[in-house]
């Protein structure tokens, strides 16, 4: 077996440990990178990549239905599901180079291809390699949650690792869970030709803003999704191509395929982290705000095997975040935490919802009488008009002339939660933004007029500014 001494062993070569290794290899530190997969994790091979090239594929499909409001006569999509799913594999393919071994190491990094596991708080075995490393970060990610539900694990269920491998268009997709990830592969896949139904035990999209959400489902339900909420599984029943849900009420929902979509849990089995001395539980290594273990200080987590000292969300820009704050405290030992404040949170329906800061609600709690709540409709907005596309709030909380949270439900939503990003992490006033010159027609100008929103009834509804500007025309010349 040979050994590795080195400054920073980082495994997984997801969004996460990529992300650190990039930066701390580049920045001179000796850095081991193990993956026991395929290069570029979750995000790549079965996440982020794959279910947006088939939202975008799903999208072309829609837009040929739908082009009657714009004197474009509909035509039904023959939809090539094999092809689309080659369109798939196609963008995988050109984005892989980026997270490649090769690449890594042409920028100095050692990478290592096999399962890692730690064998003292300062080891980690690796195939033939022991690695000693001053540092450690677990990128480990996220794998789905199977619920137990009777008949559940005896029937050929997908997730978002097998989903994007099929051939053929399911002819009736039963997605059980109305998180992110169900919401979007619901609206793709009806797009694509299936009847699809989602069978959601709370509320579908809980944990965004009801107001926004509400619009949203019911657009969803419009295009032909069948969304259950508050409506548990009691049992599945069936075989391949023919999967029966059992619900609460004794219905039963017959599909021939079924995504499972209810979570993601951390990555954190066989990692013998007993060994490592590192705490952990369901949710993740037990992290302080500095993304640090608390009970192994050689080791960090990062992405979404961090627990929720690291905030909680599970994203590719947090697992990018979170190793620009490993890196600023491993190679300079400089102090980092971790906060959410700032973090934009999207899913990518049509219309996308996007947000970011807390909910209305939340914020009520926080800031009581001090929030005000200020609302734009997208059919307040010219070039959403232009494309028929109307459908839309956004939703601005301000506490003392700054935003502290911002949620849109419309066309680009997660584009247009990019400007309140630099917003709130730069703490600026809203009357930067007010004041701030937009192109026209723009979506953009919705976040505009909502920053302005604010300053116009202190303008035009205050006396004081008429009995100013009525002195002033008296004397101007
Ligand atoms: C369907 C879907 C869609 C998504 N869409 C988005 C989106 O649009 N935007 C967004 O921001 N996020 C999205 N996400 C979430 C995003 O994919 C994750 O938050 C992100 O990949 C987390 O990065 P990570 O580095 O923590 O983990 P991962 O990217 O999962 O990487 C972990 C890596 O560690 C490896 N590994 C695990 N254990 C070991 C071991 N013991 N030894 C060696 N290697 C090991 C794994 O093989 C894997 O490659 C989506 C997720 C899914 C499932
Ligand atoms: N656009 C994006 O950025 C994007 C897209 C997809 C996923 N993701 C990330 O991946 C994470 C995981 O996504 P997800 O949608 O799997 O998880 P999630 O936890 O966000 O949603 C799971 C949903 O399943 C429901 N559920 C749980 N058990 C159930 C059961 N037995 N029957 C019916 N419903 C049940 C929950 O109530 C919840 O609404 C997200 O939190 C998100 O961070 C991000």
């Amino acid at each position: 077996m040979e050994t590795i001494q080195t400054d920073l062993c980082i495994i997984g070569a997801g969004s996460g440990g990529l992300s650190v290794a990039a930066g701390a290899a580049q920045m001179g530190a000796r850095t081991v990178l193990i993956e026991s997969g395929e290069m570029g994790g979750d995000c790549l091979n079965s996440g982020c990549v794959p279910s947006k090239a088939l939202i975008a594929a799903a999208a072309r499909a829609h837009a040929m239905r739908s082009g009657a409001a714009f004197g474009i006569t509909p035509a039904e999509p023959q939809v090539d599901f094999a092809a689309v799913q080659d369109h798939v594999a196609r963008v995988i393919a050109t984005i892989a180079p980026v997270d490649s071994q090769d690449r890594f190491e042409g920028l100095g990094v050692r990478v290592i291809r096999d399962h890692a596991r730690f064998t003292a708080p300062d080891r980690v075995a690796a195939g033939a390699f022991q690695i000693t490393a001053r540092r450690f970060v677990i990128a480990t990610g996220s794998r789905p949650v199977i619920p137990q539900i009777p008949g559940l694990a005896d029937l050929p269920f997908l997730t978002n690792e097998t989903l994007f491998a099929l051939r053929e268009c399911p002819s009736h997709l039963i997605v059980l869970g109305g998180g992110p990830i169900g919401m979007e592969m619901a609206q793709a896949h009806r797009r694509l030709g299936a009847r699809v139904t989602v069978i959601e035990a709370g509320r579908a999209l809980g944990r965004d803003d009801p107001e926004l959400v509400a619009p949203l489902l019911a657009r969803l339900r419009a295009e032909g999704v069948e969304i259950l909420e508050d409506t548990p599984v009691t049992a599945f029943t069936g075989k391949d191509g023919l999967i029966r849900a059992v619900l609460k009420d004794g219905r039963g929902i017959e599909g021939s395929h079924l995504l499972v979509a209810t979570g993601r849990a951390p990555v954190l089995a066989g990692l013998g982290l007993e060994a490592a001395e590192v705490e952990h539980t369901a949710r993740g290594v037990t992290v302080g705000r500095n993304l640090r273990s608390v009970s192994n200080r050689r080791v960090y987590a990062v992405g979404d095997a961090a627990g929720p000292g690291g905030g909680g969300l599970q994203f590719t820009h947090v697992a990018g975040y979170h190793a620009g704050l490993v890196i600023r405290q491993a190679l300079f030992g400089l102090p980092a935490r971790a906060t959410t404040r700032h973090i934009p949170r999207a899913t990518y329906t049509d219309p996308g919802l996007a947000s970011i800061g807390p909910t209305e609600a939340e914020a009520r709690m926080i800031h009581g009488s001090a929030l005000e709540v200020l609302r734009v409709s997208f059919d307040e907005n010219d070039r959403a008009q232009t494309m028929l596309a109307t459908d839309g709030l956004l939703k601005l909380l301000v506490v003392k002339g700054r935003p502290v949270g911002v949620a849109i439900l419309g066309p680009q939503a997660g584009e247009l939660i990019g400007l309140w990003a630099l917003a709130i992490a730069g703490r600026m006033k809203l009357s930067t933004l007010a004041g701030t010159v937009l192109p026209y027609p723009t979506l953009g100008e919705v976040s505009k007029r909502a920053a302005g929103a604010y300053f116009s009834p202190r303008l035009f509804a205050n006396p004081w500014v008429k009995r100013v500007v009525g002195l002033v025309q008296r004397w101007l010349p």
